[in-house]
């Protein structure tokens, strides 16, 4: 155990299922690291795995067997933590910063996930233009300027799946533009995790192309 690491919530288990050893193995590290690394603030410890990990974990049902990317990983939420539960999906962590890719890398390695890749760009610079058939990102910009940097990713008919937080109504209607530019349809705000969390977690799925 972790000082100050919240103790793991009973829907981690039923979450995570057969991975909960990897899930386990990723929060501890990130509990120990993530604060000197600079990938968590000191106060999210305490809250962890309910407002970080099972926050991400609740976006694995939605992915397709398939190439997904994940814009911003950061510390790997939620792309280490959906690369644990799905082994069926192949990976991109798409990340600019130095010190926070060498952190994606090692846990990649020590966590064995063959399944994931790790590549250091920005969203925007990353030669992956059409190549993802889904791409999730969370707390990296608001819609409005987060779309333009991930639609263009996706092939034709590929998903957005992007974390949002409760001001998500408002960021789509400032999104209007980008969302006619992008040819972004059939848009829905999913709310996840009612019942099984204390915090439930917004996506905004849409299709694009
Ligand atoms: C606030 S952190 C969130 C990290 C992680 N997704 C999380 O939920 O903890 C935002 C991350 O997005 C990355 N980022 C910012 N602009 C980006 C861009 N244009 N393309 C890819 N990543 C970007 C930053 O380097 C940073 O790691």
């Amino acid at each position: 155990m972790t000082d100050g690491l919240e103790p793991e919530p009973a829907a981690a288990a039923d979450l995570f299922g057969e991975h909960i050893a990897k899930g386990r193995q990723f929060t501890e590290a990130l509990a120990r690291h993530g604060e000197e690394r600079g990938l968590v603030g000191p106060l999210e410890l305490p809250r962890l795995w309910t407002r970080h990990v099972l926050n991400s974990a609740l976006v694995a049902p939605l992915l397709r067997p398939g190439r997904v990317g994940d814009v911003g990983s950061g510390a790997g939420l939620p792309g280490l933590v959906l690369g644990i539960m799905r082994p069926d999906v192949s990976f991109v962590l798409i990340e600019p910063m130095e010190r926070r890719v060498a952190w994606l890398e090692r846990q990649v390695d020590e966590l064995g996930l063959a399944n994931v890749e790790v590549v250091r760009a920005r969203a925007e610079e990353a030669k992956l233009k059409g190549a993802l058939d889904q791409v999730t990102a969370r707390a990296v910009s608001a819609l409005r300027t987060l779309i333009p940097i991930t639609a263009p990713l996706l092939r034709p008919g590929g998903e957005l799946v992007l974390m949002k937080g409760a001001g998500v109504d408002g960021e789509i209607g400032a999104a209007e533009k980008a969302i006619r530019k992008y040819k972004v349809h059939d848009a829905e705000v999913l709310v996840l995790g009612e019942g099984v969390v204390s915090e439930v977690t917004r996506v905004f799925r849409a299709t694009v192309g």
